[in-house]
């Protein structure tokens, strides 16, 4: 029996991943007339609620992604002098991959055309895409960078402006700099210390309760929608001192964000933008739909701000300068938000800029751990060699308490390479994009045109031979001695960049890391997990890499676990 259907996926987008592409040539898809018709059919259907009332969907992801042979054609023709290599996307290369798991056919035109190639999206359109590290490490370098600015985040700004609006993970230029000089700090090492403690910790710890009702009754679970409601929880507190209490209860705030989360996995698939027509989109449901959360989530967000500044008074202001002043990190030790390290530190901007700038990372870093812990668990469970060695580990460091201490933490190396080998596999997102701002040659004489559209496939990246040994193999250990350096972009010379690099670097990747580690130590210490027998773990993609259908696990409780 299955406990938790939390996530529902529509079974018509699911992609067989390892089915071979099939390549028949048959007549050329209007790609506009596809597209609408997707648009105004994606319907009542996409937040369906099952069994809890709680849904999470990702579903419709990438649907209206066309690149038919004629496009090819074109682009063959057209890039004339060009020297970088079109990739020969077919009709039905894409018909199998609706399902919005886009990178994977990236992979299947890698291995056909090479490291760099251009993927048509009109006739005279077209993505480049990158899969080699030089070359992601040269475009990373030169976005927003203040000396050598030759590349900016394109797409990702139109997707999701209508949710992030100013906020600092869309922003560009000056603007984003200022944003970032200002908000980065507020992820400081005592701030950490404090959500290691009071936050990590005991939402992970809360979320065991969840897990030991299907323990008992001997249900199976849905992972993937209890780390999707532990990570919001945790996010949550983290920027706004705000529960959503999402592991327990449904309410229509939580129901907005994953619509508006959905919206933005959409559209960042969507390749003929039909949303940026106001008009339609007045008569499209989901967009209805999704501009409706979004009032609700600023609505929302704009009412904690207006109670934080309330609580906010002088003294902590001059005690927040006074720190600052000293070199030392300020923290406000009854509420250590996000939130109110701004407001405390005279955050001058309007509360517009606030709360688009809370709601970048409160977005930011919701799915994205939320996906690497699920990832992380199901490779656990299909090695178990690797899940006893992590187990053995997690029972060393804690011993008898629940969960770790900033100090143990930095003792759990093993359960940290896990962490970090499966988003080697599964990166979140598994694309990232550019666009230039000029002409530009990448390294290996590549000619970049002025505008064009740049996709750097860290999910190629990390699954190509030429840069990995045993590149599908699951093996923590890969990455040198434990006592050695966790693997970044810069140590691996761009080689790993689940975190991507350069100016626009992931601002909370210590924190994601640590959220991730402290959960599965909390989790591995208690239960042992294993997949349902017979279960199809597909993959299928937005913002991060989804299951197609749930990741559905037994649970039980290991010996000397605690009981709750
Ligand atoms: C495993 C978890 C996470 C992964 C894999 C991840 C990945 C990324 C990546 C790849 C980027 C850069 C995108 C690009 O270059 O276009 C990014 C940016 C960002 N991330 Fe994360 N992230 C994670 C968790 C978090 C968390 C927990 C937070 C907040 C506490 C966060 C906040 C942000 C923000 C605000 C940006 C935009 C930074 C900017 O543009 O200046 N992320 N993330």
């Amino acid at each position: 029996m299955i406990l938790n259907r939390n996530i529902c996926l529509s079974s018509s987008t699911c992609i067989k991943s390892q089915r071979p592409v099939r390549r028949i040539a048959s007549a050329p898809v209007p790609p506009f007339k596809v597209t609408v018709l997707n648009a105004l059919q994606e319907d009542e259907d996409t937040t369906n609620s099952q069994d809890t009332g709680k849904a999470i969907d990702a579903a419709g992801a990438g649907r209206s992604w066309q690149s038919p042979g004629w496009l090819t054609q074109l682009n063959q023709l057209w890039s004339g002098k060009g020297n970088i290599p079109v990739a020969n996307a077919q009709p039905d290369d894409i018909k199998d991959l609706l399902g919005g798991a886009l990178f994977q056919a990236l992979y299947k035109w890698m291995t056909e055309s090479g490291p760099v190639y251009l993927l048509p999206t009109g006739p005279v359109s077209s993505f480049l895409v990158i899969s080699d590290p030089a070359a992601a490490k040269h475009v990373l370098r030169s976005t927003d960078n203040s000396q050598r600015n030759i590349y900016d985040k394109g797409l990702v700004a139109e997707v999701s402006q209508f949710l992030f609006g100013d906020g600092f993970a869309v922003a560009g230029g000056e603007h984003w700099r200022s944003r970032r000089r200002a908000v980065g700090p507020s992820l400081h090492r005592s701030y950490l210390e404090v959500m290691i403690d009071r936050v990590f910790g005991p939402s992970a710890v809360f979320a065991c309760q969840k897990l030991d009702v299907a323990a008992t009754s001997g249900t199976a679970v849905n992972m993937e929608a209890v780390f999707s409601q532990l990570t919001l929880d945790i996010i949550g507190k983290a920027v706004f001192n705000y529960d959503f209490n999402s592991l327990t209860t449904d309410s229509p705030l939580i129901q907005a964000v994953y619509t508006a989360l959905k919206e933005t996995e959409t559209r960042a698939t969507d390749l003929l933008p039909y949303w940026k027509i106001p008009l339609l989109c007045k008569f499209v449901p989901r967009q209805q739909k999704a501009l409706a959360a979004v009032d609700l989530i600023r609505q929302t967000t704009s009412d904690l701000i207006r109670k934080c500044k309330e609580m906010v008074d002088e003294e902590e202001m001059a005690a927040a300068e006074a720190a600052s002043a000293a070199g030392q990190e300020y923290i406000n030790s009854s509420d250590p938000s996000v939130l109110r390290f701004l407001i405390a530190a005279r955050e001058e901007v309007d509360s517009t800029q606030l709360r688009d700038d809370l709601l970048s990372m409160l977005v930011a870093g919701h799915e994205t751990t939320g996906s690497a812990l699920t990832w992380t668990l199901y490779l656990l469970a299909m090695n178990r060699d690797k899940m006893a060695r992590a187990q053995e580990e997690v029972d060393q460091v804690l011993q008898s308490r629940l969960q770790p201490s900033m100090a143990e933490y930095g003792q759990l190396r093993y359960v940290m390479r896990c962490v970090n080998e499966s988003m080697r596999l599964y990166p979140h997102p598994p694309v990232l994009l550019r666009r230039a701002l000029v002409a530009d040659t990448l390294p290996g004489g590549y000619e970049v045109a002025r505008g064009q559209d740049v996709m750097i496939s860290v999910y190629n990246i990390h699954h190509s031979p030429a840069v990995w040994e045993n590149p599908e193999e699951f093996i923590p250990e890969r990455f040198g001695p434990l006592d050695g350096p966790v693997p970044t972009e810069q140590n691996t010379d761009f080689r790993y960049v689940p975190f991507s690099g350069g100016p626009r670097k992931c601002v909370g990747d210590q924190f994601a890391l640590m959220e991730a580690v402290v959960a599965l130590t909390v989790l591995l210490k208690q239960y042992d997990f294993e997949l349902v027998p017979n279960q199809k773990v597909a993959m299928t993609t937005g913002a991060t890499i989804h299951t197609t259908n749930g990741l559905y696990m037994n649970v039980k409780r290991r010996q000397n676990s605690f009981s709750y």
